[in-house]
């Protein structure tokens, strides 16, 4: 029993848990993503250079890792600030902000999102992928790691007072390199002392996910009190789909609203559509597993803001429930997606 425990921790303090509303799992709201820029196609290189305007606006979505300034979200907290006003009018409450150390995280400008948008925001511990792990980092051990993760959860991080009321998201590639391993350790430790929720990136293979779990669970973590993010770009056959929700964690689909026809981060992928991915949601309903789901857009460059024709922080609210509903999954169960899941995940024990 600590002093977090039955309460959430937000970026402007502890809350009651009935307070969070309808809540997005997995957003962010001021990151940097050049550690994935990927070049454009041959050709392209000039277009990439300019691409915000009307005409470009098609390739911009169909490629929106291949250009510098589109990975800059840090660069549009004013059109955040309005976005989040939006997400409230549209009934949105609570917002999950998954910035880990290695893409910027600003818990400051966090702060002040929070209070002149009056949206709950939780803030994210921990480190991103490996490519972003600085030599220092690379070289710490499990315990020093774990100081680290649990001082950004009871004292602030970033030398600020802002205190991170998840871990995560927690970053690992595939093959799991070793640098993630001992986070993936120390994220465990964490949260076995602190009795805190998690949430993991985890790397493109259908093996990925579960390979996480293995390696938290051997060290004592809650898999019930964790999230595998990215689902929807991760398992596709039903069967290993099932056989991965029977481990116990939570399922989210945080990708709503891109639709690219190629993923470049791995040209095997299929992305799916939103249909699609309503469609995964109402079988893992159908099987059993409405307890377990979670659902966000996942916000990472500056396309996907409503500033620039992008669907926003609302598309859920606003496009994707109606959808739900029209394919057999019920009010109640969209309140518990939105609702009752998320606040019992980010409630600490
Ligand atoms: C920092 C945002 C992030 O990691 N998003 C996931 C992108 S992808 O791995 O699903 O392409």
């Amino acid at each position: 029993m600590s002093a977090l425990t039955g309460k959430v921790q937000t970026v402007l303090g502890l809350v009651d848990p009935n307070q969070l509303g309808r809540t997005m799992t997995h957003e962010h709201l001021t990151m940097t993503f050049e550690c994935c820029y990927f070049a454009p196609p041959p050709g392209d290189a000039a277009v990439a250079q300019n691409p915000f305007q009307m005409q470009h606006m098609h390739w911009l979505r169909q490629n929106p890792y291949s250009c510098h300034e589109n990975l800059l979200l840090n660069q549009e907290t004013s059109a955040v600030r309005d976005e989040l006003l939006a997400y409230r009018k549209a009934g949105g409450s609570t917002i999950v902000e998954n910035t880990t150390t290695g893409i910027d995280r600003d818990l400051p400008a966090l702060r002040q999102l929070a209070k002149d948008t009056g949206v709950h925001i939780v803030a994210g511990a921990g480190f991103y992928v490996d490519c972003t792990h600085t030599e220092a980092t690379k070289k710490m051990s499990v315990e020093k790691l774990t100081d680290i993760i649990v001082g950004e959860v009871l004292h602030g991080a970033d030398g600020t007072d802002v205190r991170c009321g998840v871990i995560g998201e927690i970053g690992t590639s595939w093959p799991i390199t070793e640098s993630e391993r001992k986070v993936l350790r120390a994220t465990a430790h964490a949260q076995a002392q602190l009795g805190c929720p998690v949430i993991i990136h985890p790397g493109r293979n259908p093996a990925a996910p579960a390979e996480v779990l293995r390696i938290l669970q051997e060290v004592g973590g809650d898999i019930g009190k964790t999230v595998m993010s990215h689902l929807d770009r991760t398992i596709f056959d039903e069967g290993e789909l099932l056989e991965f929700a029977n481990l116990g964690s939570y399922l989210e689909y945080d990708l709503f609203g891109i639709e690219t026809l190629n993923y470049c981060f791995n040209l095997d992928v299929d992305m799916p559509s939103d249909s699609q991915r309503v469609k995964a949601l109402a079988f893992l309903v159908d099987e059993g597993y409405e307890d377990k789901i979670l659902v966000a857009h996942d916000i990472h460059t500056k396309d996907r803001l409503t500033k620039y024709g992008g669907h926003g922080y609302s598309h859920i609210l606003k496009n994707i429930v109606p959808k739900m509903l029209t394919r057999g999954i019920s009010q109640q169960q969209v309140d518990k997606i939105l609702i009752d899941n998320p606040k019992h995940w980010l409630t600490f024990k």
